[in-house]
């Protein structure tokens, strides 16, 4: 990998301000998903070594919540504009180990990055209340509190925003933070810390553990007495996992958990524009994220133009090594998830869906084929088909037809996931009567791309709580304190 600046392509973990091998000095491999290459060893860190990213943590929270708003946002608008003056080399990193294509890792890199410029500037905005008393000789007041040391799980599909866009607010609100990336893709979080260390975020409040053992560090983080919160983004099943560990300690925890959203095309809508939505909205890192469509519903008078349109659309995605120019769809993370996504597709083809496009796969000498899974469009999928009740994670549209509004509101909210959901009418009474009683957190109406740093991210049901971004964001790494003062 050729970066202009090589340091920030590191194997060691960040614990109190020192790069760190971890006790054990081991190492394990973080691979290219194209090409099955490794990449780089890196430390392989252990229990001990989480709890002394924990105490390095908690002993730095007091100098850090002590500091002034301003003096926090300062050093947080420092990072922010190091991940942006170095965007190019962190996009190379994030597509060499995540494998979404250059354009889209860059896009991240930006993302991600408008998290912490957000939240550097929201850190002044945090404000109190003063309560009416209940007699003349009382005065009541709220303040807000930093919660204390944070920890945060987060997942392969966007190593470097769903990172930052946990640590930023965290560390605006005055917490102190260990983050555990992906075993998968830790190289893009570990970037970070060396820009946060540049930036000169003191020693202790940003923290990273690599680990080959997620169980491991988990333990460690949700039992710990030091840490007040831990924020993960990952599947439900690990989410109820991590959430019945921190039962025990009793902590604050934010869940973005799985997704099932349905993306709702009624007759009339505008087919262009419901076409590039699905198109942003379903193919995006080839379908591995939370909020990708996973369900589309077409009504029928219209289905047969909009799966015409789509086949259409969907000749312009290219399949192969995200790091070659024309590409826009990846490789999936694993082999594991190219068969879990073969398998939904074989179970509903056998249940009677039909292939209606099947994309190739271009990938050039040394890439691994079967990483990759082709975009796929099939129709005639019911709700007896697993592929409308799993999360696909991958590039395939799955059409369903429907005939009413009450109809496809049902199907809609029969899943136990809500997160986001999407609709595309041009009747004023329906985006309001609709939207309104979607059981989802997020509802994209005549857009398909839901996600910024200004809108607060999160879902309902079992896709979680908590939210993430927005005036809300920092909310969530704070503690309400009441105080009476009395004999007025
Ligand atoms: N909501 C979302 O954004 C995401 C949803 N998913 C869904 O989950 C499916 C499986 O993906 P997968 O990567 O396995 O998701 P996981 O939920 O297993 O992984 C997410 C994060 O949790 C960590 N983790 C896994 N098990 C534990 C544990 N017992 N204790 C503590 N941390 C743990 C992982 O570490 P490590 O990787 O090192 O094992 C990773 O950092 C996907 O197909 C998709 O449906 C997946 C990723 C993100
Ligand atoms: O959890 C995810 O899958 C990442 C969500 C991406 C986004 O912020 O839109």
């Amino acid at each position: 990998m050729q970066l202009r600046n090589p340091n920030l392509l590191r194997g060691e973990s960040y614990i109190a301000g020192m790069w760190q091998q971890g006790e054990d000095l081991q190492t394990f491999a973080v691979l290219n998903p194209a090409t099955g290459e490794t990449i780089l060893n890196v430390a392989d860190l252990n229990d001990r070594d989480a709890e002394r990213a924990i105490a390095a943590a908690h002993a730095a929270k007091p100098g850090w919540a002590a500091l002034t708003v301003k003096e926090r946002a300062k050093l947080l608008r420092r990072w922010f504009d190091l991940i942006m003056e170095n965007q190019d080399d962190l996009t190379l990193i994030l597509t060499t180990e995540q494998g979404k294509p250059l354009a889209e890792a860059k896009g991240e890199i930006a993302y991600g990055a408008s998290y912490i410029e957000w939240f550097a500037e929201e850190a002044k905005r945090v404000y109190g209340d003063i309560i009416a008393p209940p007699n003349n000789s009382q005065r009541l007041f709220v303040i807000k509190q930093a919660i204390g040391v944070v920890a945060s799980i987060t997942p392969w599909n966007f190593p470097n925003a769903m990172l930052a866009r946990k640590a930023a607010p965290a560390l605006a609100a005055g917490c102190t933070f260990v983050a555990k990336p992906a075993h998968e893709t830790p190289l893009s979080a570990i970037a970070l810390a060396v820009l946060a260390e540049q930036a000169g975020i003191p020693a202790g409040v940003f923290n990273i553990v690599c680990s080959s053992s997620a169980p491991t560090i988990g333990k460690v983080m949700t039992s710990s007495p030091l840490v007040s919160k831990l924020s993960f983004t990952g599947s439900t099943q690990v989410g109820k996992t991590l959430l019945e560990q921190c039962a025990g300690t009793v902590k604050k925890t934010s869940m973005e958990l799985g997704g099932n959203a349905p993306f709702i095309v009624f007759n009339d809508a505008n087919l262009d524009l419901a076409i590039k939505g699905l198109m942003s909205s379903k193919f995006r890192n080839a379908g591995q994220t939370c909020v990708c469509t996973n369900r589309i519903y077409v009504q029928r008078e219209i289905h047969e133009a909009f799966v015409e349109k789509l086949s259409t659309a969907m000749e312009a995605l290219h399949t192969g090594n995200g790091s070659r120019a024309h590409v826009n769809i990846g490789p999936l993370i694993t082999t594991k998830a190219v068969a879990k996504v073969t398998s939904l597709v074989d179970d509903a083809v056998t249940k009677g869906a039909k292939v209606i496009y099947q994309a190739k796969v271009d990938t050039n000498a040394g890439d691994i084929d079967t990483h990759f899974y082709p975009p796929t469009l099939i129709s005639g999928v019911n709700k007896d088909m697993q592929i409308s009740r799993d999360e696909i994670f991958g590039p395939v549209a799955a059409i369903s037809i429907f005939d009413t509004e009450e109809e496809v509101l049902a199907s809609a909210n029969d899943t136990e996931f809500g997160l986001a959901s999407y609709f595309y009418t041009s009747d004023i009474s329906r985006v309001w009567r609709f939207g309104e009683a979607l059981e989802y957190g997020i509802v994209g109406i005549n857009e398909g791309l839901i996600s910024n740093e200004m809108a607060p991210f999160g879902g309902i049901k079992e896709s979680g709580f908590g939210r993430e971004g927005s005036k809300y964001g920092i909310e969530d790494y704070m503690e309400i304190k009441y105080m009476c003062l009395g004999g007025i």
